[in-house]
């Protein structure tokens, strides 16, 4: 069953066209990686459907439901959420408040979301950090601060989490980790889409690839036959290669 549709998806910025006509349809309980050379837009469609960017063109629906119109809280409420490229912890509140502050009000009376410790704990150990809820972001090496921002997500209680670039400055240990738990995320129900530049990382975690270059859509297929198309390879050319 399609849960996510980006139909005919355009995007400008004044005469820049960002992105161009790009469909994608993700399934429930698929991991997508979305690929593509610098610029070539994967951010822009991410910002489309979190309902950050305004559409120039085109539909966006989550589980049948049209979502191109909608504000980002609301898009998150419907069970969407993405852990961005930049993290962006305040750094003056603990691990645990972090996550705390993403977690749904259950309560008029609730300042700070509306989990308990224990829900909270629960949200890091998804992602291994129960350990560091009682240290200030800046504490945190890279990965563990990388990790923080994907338990901000998972409090949101998202159907279909987004990752933009989940392996950066991450060595081939802590990928290998990452990616079990985001297979770990899939067996517990979750779908994901996944842009990322290490190719390695990227293709040994998802099912299907779609690639884009310039905005539009190029290819898509299994990360075997994505890796042997000359089209593909001729795109990244002038880039890091695949
Ligand atoms: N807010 C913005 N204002 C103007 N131009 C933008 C904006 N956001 C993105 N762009 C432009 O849109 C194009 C696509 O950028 P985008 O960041 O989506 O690419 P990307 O594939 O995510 O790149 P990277 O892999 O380098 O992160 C680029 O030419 C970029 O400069």
């Amino acid at each position: 069953m399609t849960l996510l549709e980006v139909d005919s998806l355009t995007k400008t910025f004044g005469g820049l066209v960002a992105v161009d006509d790009f469909s994608l349809s993700v399934e429930r309980g698929e991991i997508v990686g979305l690929i593509g050379p610098n610029g070539s837009g994967k951010s822009t469609v991410f910002n489309c459907i979190m309902g950050l960017y305004d559409v120039t063109e085109g539909r966006i629906r989550f589980d049948g439901a049209d979502i191109t119109d909608d504000a980002t809280h609301e898009v998150v409420n419907q069970g969407l959420s993405r852990v961005s490229q930049e993290s962006n912890p305040i750094d003056s509140m603990s691990v645990a408040d972090n996550i705390g502050l993403f977690t749904l009000p259950n309560s008029v009376f609730s300042l700070y979301g509306g989990a308990s410790e224990a829900e909270i704990r629960e949200y890091a150990a998804r992602i291994d950090i129960e350990d560091d809820l009682d240290q200030m972001p800046s504490e945190l090496p890279h990965a563990d601060v990388r990790r923080l921002e994907i338990a901000k997500a998972l409090a949101t209680e998202p159907e279909l989490l987004l990752l933009d670039e989940p392996f950066a400055g991450m060595n081939q240990a802590e990928i290998a980790e990452l990616s079990a738990q985001i297979e770990g995320f899939r067996e517990e129900g979750m779908t994901m889409v996944v842009v990322d530049h290490n190719m390695g990382g990227l293709m040994d975690l998802v099912d299907r690839v779609v690639v884009l270059n310039n905005g539009d859509f190029l290819a898509a297929g299994s990360p075997d036959a994505i890796a042997e198309n000359e089209r593909v390879q001729e795109a990244y050319l002038a880039g890091e290669g695949l």
